[in-house]
């Protein structure tokens, strides 16, 4: 038994599997927070159902995907030493070219491994066409695949919350608003903007405002990017997004229907299998 685990900055996925298994099932976990005395040990406690399967079986070799800081990545590595000290933990790295998909960095190790397994996972999906492979986590991540799998490089952007997150640092004086949307009466507010004025796109209390600015930033930003994209690998056939991450439903809704899209969710932890499984 294998596990594959895809450590975001906000949350970590992981999938154990027999060697057979074609179907990804992610379990997904929070990180303790940074104010955590225990870290570690709260994160084996959160870890240890993901590792160990309901007969007491825990993997051989645990594959890790990380985009995490050193420190984030030494909890995981020891948590995951007390849970199954007999396991042999294997760190993916991203190579020049993989599953026919080549990437475009120059160093390939400066691009994210979370994005590298999105793209290898779209293009053995949709490979036939250019792709637009989309990852709103933590930050949204936007990479352009040719039909042939080359990269042709992406964009990072903040994600929703990553968002609020900068506000409330840099403008204080906007906390109670921001503060409003990150604890979930957000929710409430959004649901709560009138079609109309969702359309004109301007918000008449501080709230709104906010969260039409950070719903237009990105609209516009990625709809932009896509129609120029679209546009440029025409020849190459029909460009398709395809959304994973945390807030791929939300960003979905905000992408124009002229491009043809889908919600993958499991795209990043299914590319992680097969990377992991790739003769390289
Ligand atoms: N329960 C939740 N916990 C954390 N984030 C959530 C939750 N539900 C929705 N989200 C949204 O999902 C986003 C995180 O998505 P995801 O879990 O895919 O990111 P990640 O893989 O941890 O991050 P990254 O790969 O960018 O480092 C958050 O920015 C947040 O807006
Ligand atoms: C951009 C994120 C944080 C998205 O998860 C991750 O892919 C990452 O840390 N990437 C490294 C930098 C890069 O991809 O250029």
């Amino acid at each position: 038994m294998n596990c594959y685990i895809d450590a975001g900055n906000s949350r970590i996925k992981a999938h154990l599997a027999r060697r057979s298994q074609k179907d990804v099932e992610p379990a997904m976990i929070d990180w303790p927070p940074a104010t955590e005395p225990d870290a570690v040990g709260a994160l084996a406690t959160r870890l240890e159902p993901l590792l160990v399967d309901e007969k007491g079986r825990s993997p051989k070799q645990i594959v890790l995907a990380s985009v995490v800081e050193d420190r984030r990545r030494e909890w995981l590595e020891t948590a995951i030493a007390e849970i199954c000290p007999q396991a042999q933990c294997r760190w993916l790295t991203v190579p020049r070219k993989c599953c026919h998909v080549r990437v475009a960095y120059e160093s390939p190790e400066g691009l994210g491994i979370d994005r590298f397994c999105a793209m290898i996972e779209a293009h053995a999906r949709h490979g036939d066409r250019p792709l637009a492979v989309i990852n709103a986590g933590t930050a949204i991540t936007l990479d352009v695949l040719g039909a042939d799998g080359q990269h042709l490089g992406g964009l990072i952007l903040p994600g929703w919350r990553a968002q609020l997150e900068a506000l409330r640092v840099t403008t204080p004086a906007l906390g109670a608003a921001v503060e409003s949307l990150e604890t979930g009466e957000g929710g409430a507010v959004s649901a709560e903007i009138p079609e109309a004025t969702r359309r004109l796109g301007l918000g008449a209390d501080t709230a709104t405002a906010i969260e039409l600015g950070r719903h237009w930033l990105l609209a516009s930003g990625v709809n932009q990017m896509l129609a120029v994209w679209q546009e440029r690998l025409a020849d190459e056939g029909e460009l398709l997004a395809v959304l994973s991450g945390g807030d791929a439903g939300r960003l979905v809704d905000l992408i124009d229907p002229a491009i043809e899209q889908r919600v993958e969710d499991d795209l990043v932890l299914s590319g992680v299998v097969r990377l992991a499984r790739a003769r390289r």
